[in-house]
């Protein structure tokens, strides 16, 4: 069975004062909940402290990018071993602000994904499209270059160590939400897709939807079929509403 999943994307915020505060709250709120996999994806300088945080607790992390390189002269980059440094389970690649903010491509993200299977890390590989692809109806061709782009590389098999996020850019820290139906459609789209190369692939996957979700819309999301649960930004910042959104799995 396939097994949701919520992600907290702190993007580039906390302070370890802050994080310390947060991470106590959200691990005594999520306590108990074991039916799911819970995940924060947190700034590289806090690993360590993070791990410190969570090592007891139900509560997995993970980085929020990584190299594709394995070492080297790559200043600024950090590598996938350095994130095994710090028993990181998880590492998100190709969230759209690194698509659009610092150039990478579905080449450089298929690469990153493949470098995190190598080293065991279980990538969360974001896909989605912007309100001028949604508009000009290219979502579905959008979100297939992206996913063809990594099983070309690393092989459809390659899912079944991997979650997939939709972020469709245009909900993305907009406060507008897709529709629950909305996701739903392109939910649907990316397991059909994947269903026709490998269908157990396809049903074992985990899909999460981003993109604005709040703990007050993730019941209605999490409740359609295809939606296994959330890759949450501004509101994992916050312990009450990511301790509801948690929650709001097990419904
Ligand atoms: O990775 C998380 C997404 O970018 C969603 O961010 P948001 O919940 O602040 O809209």
């Amino acid at each position: 069975m396939r097994e949701k999943m919520v992600a907290g994307n702190w993007k580039m915020h906390g302070s370890l004062v802050d994080n310390k505060q947060l991470l106590d709250e959200v691990a005594a709120g999520v306590d108990g909940l074991k039916e799911a996999r819970l995940a924060v994806c947190v700034p590289y300088p806090y690993l360590s402290s993070v791990q410190d945080a969570l090592r007891s607790t139900n509560i997995a992390w993970g980085a929020q990018n990584v190299s594709q390189y394995e070492k080297g002269a790559y200043t600024g980059e950090v590598s996938t071993s350095m994130l095994k440094d710090f028993e990181c389970r998880y590492v998100i690649v190709g969230h759209s602000e690194r698509r659009t903010l610092f150039g990478e491509n579905n080449t450089i993200v298929a690469e990153k994904y493949l470098a995190a299977q190598r080293a065991g890390i279980t990538p969360i590989l974001c896909v989605g499209e912007t309100l001028e692809q949604r508009e000009a109806g290219t979502t579905e061709r959008v979100i297939e270059d992206q996913l063809t782009a990594v099983i070309r590389l690393a092989g459809i098999d390659s899912l079944s160590q991997a979650v997939v996020a939709y972020e469709p850019i245009w909900a993305i820290g907009t406060g507008k939400t897709a529709s629950p139906q909305q996701a739903q459609d392109v939910h649907s789209f990316i397991r059909t897709g994947i269903a026709n190369e490998n269908a157990s692939i396809a049903r074992e996957l985990a899909i999460l939807y981003g993109g604005s979700v709040k703990a007050n819309n993730a019941p209605e999301l999490f409740a359609m079929p295809d939606i296994d649960g959330g890759l949450i930004g501004g509101a994992s910042l916050i312990a009450s509403e990511f301790i509801a959104i948690c929650r709001a799995l097990h419904h």
